[in-house]
């Protein structure tokens, strides 16, 4: 019987009494093991060879599980230290068994949640007992992170194993082992005589050249077969869903906003009443420019009525807010904290000329904020902004505009909240659920512009406008729970390069 090459090697190599790794096999017989178990998936089509697999777990210790090998443990110091001062026989002061101990930062807590769990002895209104007869020395951690060390696998207990991975003491990473085995019939093929038939698994330039492919005898493909990760580049998450989401907008009639990412305060704030004493508006908020620190033009005309509505307030029965308003604050320089400041450029006609209601405008695009780094917050992300401008709009309109394009994100539970902006009124946040922590996680903020906005920028129709986070409706869709696995510095690229994009 005629066989391509790679399969009778693999038979040759192959055992009729005992499974064989494949790796073990495709090395002897010379061959690529994804080569191998490609012949041996063919083999086993045709009854010749059986294949088996199992996971077999590896475990390597983590730095701290390291560390931890050469010393000990944070608990069984602390135990040394409780015996050391008494606490079998009565409580002792937990700051002085733990200044004896030597323990630092936050092996403290390690300690102390461990030793408890363990039974070394209690710990109760900042007092610790030892309990005589724990055996520190036999910790079934300590001794299973030996046996990791030492590569003494079978002598772990198993138990022990699974919490130093809790403890982050250990990492496991699973692999799928594949053996094979001549079947009956492998054996008998082999003795009837097998020899290899030429065939060709590669298309090469020559023979496309030479004419000799279509002479050749093609190997077949076999689309189960094992071959090796290439992690290859790709658009990142954050990316696809902007440009989802622009899509969306599009599809839902809305025209794209382009502008500047540092911007005079005016636009970012003046346009949008808020006084210039806002606390928004100070620098534990927003960056702002050192050089240059101001900007060259602003439309004069504008910068009067803006000035007037804040001073005087709008309208017969205006109220404005009676404090400073200074054109040379208003010039300053800063970091765009919200990309409101592209709709107001576009509002006020200076961007791209006089617009007539009914228009629909959006941006998704980066903003800043000097907020605390946590799993929901870092210094910039990416606001997907946008507005509607006609005759007659209400909250309806806004809440139907939202239930239509979260919908299009498999995101059917949004809630809103009453808000207060100084710019809209009235306002809301939104919500959504978590999917995994079952948290409700605000998205966005909206409202419809307030006359103090509007008039100024000379519009007299309504605008009903919002700010959505990219990133919260990016946690939303697919579970992630800490932004900072996905984008900056601390991303997670395991979690990126598996995440199944939706689309
Ligand atoms: N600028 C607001 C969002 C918003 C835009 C327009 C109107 C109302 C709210 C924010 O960043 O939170």
């Amino acid at each position: 019987m005629k066989r391509p090459q790679a399969q009778v090697a693999v038979l040759q190599a192959a055992d009729a009494d005992d499974p064989r790794r494949i790796d073990e096999v495709a090395d002897e017989a010379g061959l690529k093991p994804e080569t191998a178990t490609r012949a041996a998936f063919e083999l086993e089509d045709d009854g010749l060879l059986s294949v088996t697999e199992e996971t077999v777990e590896h475990y390597t210790l983590t730095d701290e599980g390291t560390q931890y090998v050469f010393e000990s443990l944070p608990e069984q110091d602390l135990y040394e230290a409780a015996i050391d001062a008494g606490a079998d026989e009565e409580p002792v002061q937990m700051g002085q068994v733990i200044g004896a101990s030597g323990l630092e930062g936050p092996a403290v807590d390690i300690a102390l949640s461990n030793y408890a769990r363990k039974g070394y002895g209690e710990i109760d209104s900042g007092e610790i007992t030892a309990d005589p007869d724990a055996k520190p020395g036999q910790d079934a951690e300590m001794l299973a992170l030996e046996a990791v060390a030492d590569d003494q696998l079978d002598e772990a207990d198993a138990d022990a194993l699974d919490q130093l991975e809790r403890r982050g003491l250990l990492e496991v990473r699973e692999e799928t082992v594949r053996s094979v085995q001549l079947t009956d019939e492998g054996v008998a093929a082999l003795e009837a005589g097998v020899e290899a038939a030429e065939t060709v698994d590669q298309l090469t330039a020559e023979l496309l050249t030479s004419g000799e492919w279509a002479d050749v005898e093609f190997t077949e493909y076999n689309v189960e077969a094992d071959a090796e990760d290439v992690s290859h580049g790709k658009e990142h998450i954050l990316r696809q869903t902007a440009n989802r989401v622009k899509d969306t907008l599009v599809g839902m009639g809305f025209q794209e906003m382009e502008g500047p990412h540092v911007d005079a305060q005016f636009w970012i704030n003046d346009c949008l009443f808020m006084p210039q004493d806002h606390p928004a508006r100070t620098h534990w908020d927003q960056f702002a420019l050192e050089r240059p620190d101001e900007i060259g033009e602003l439309p004069a005309d504008l910068v009067d009525r803006v000035r007037s509505a804040h001073k005087e307030g709008v309208g017969p029965d205006g109220e404005g807010y009676h404090s400073p308003w200074e054109e040379d604050v208003a010039r300053g320089l800063d970091l765009r904290g919200h990309t409101t400041s592209l709709s107001m450029r576009h509002l006020s006609g200076e961007e791209i000329g006089e617009l007539e209601p009914p228009k629909r405008f959006f941006s998704v695009e980066k903003v800043y904020r000097n907020d605390t780094l946590d799993p929901t917050h870092l210094l910039e992300f990416f606001q997907i902004e946008g507005w509607v401008m006609a005759e007659d709009l209400s909250v309806r309109d806004l809440m139907g505009t939202f239930t239509e394009f979260y919908e299009q994100f498999g995101i059917t539970d949004l809630e809103f909240k009453p808000h207060y902006n100084p710019y809209t009124e009235p306002s809301f946040e939104l919500f959504g659920t978590h999917p995994e922590t079952g948290e409700v996680v605000e998205v966005g903020n909206s409202g419809i512009f307030r006359e103090e906005v509007l008039s100024p920028l000379g519009v007299d129709c309504d605008v009903m406008a919002w700010g959505l986070s990219l990133e919260r409706l990016l946690m939303l869709m697919y579970g992630f729970e800490d932004i900072r696995d996905v984008h900056g510095t601390l991303c997670d690229l395991e979690l990126l390069r598996t995440t199944e994009v939706l689309h």
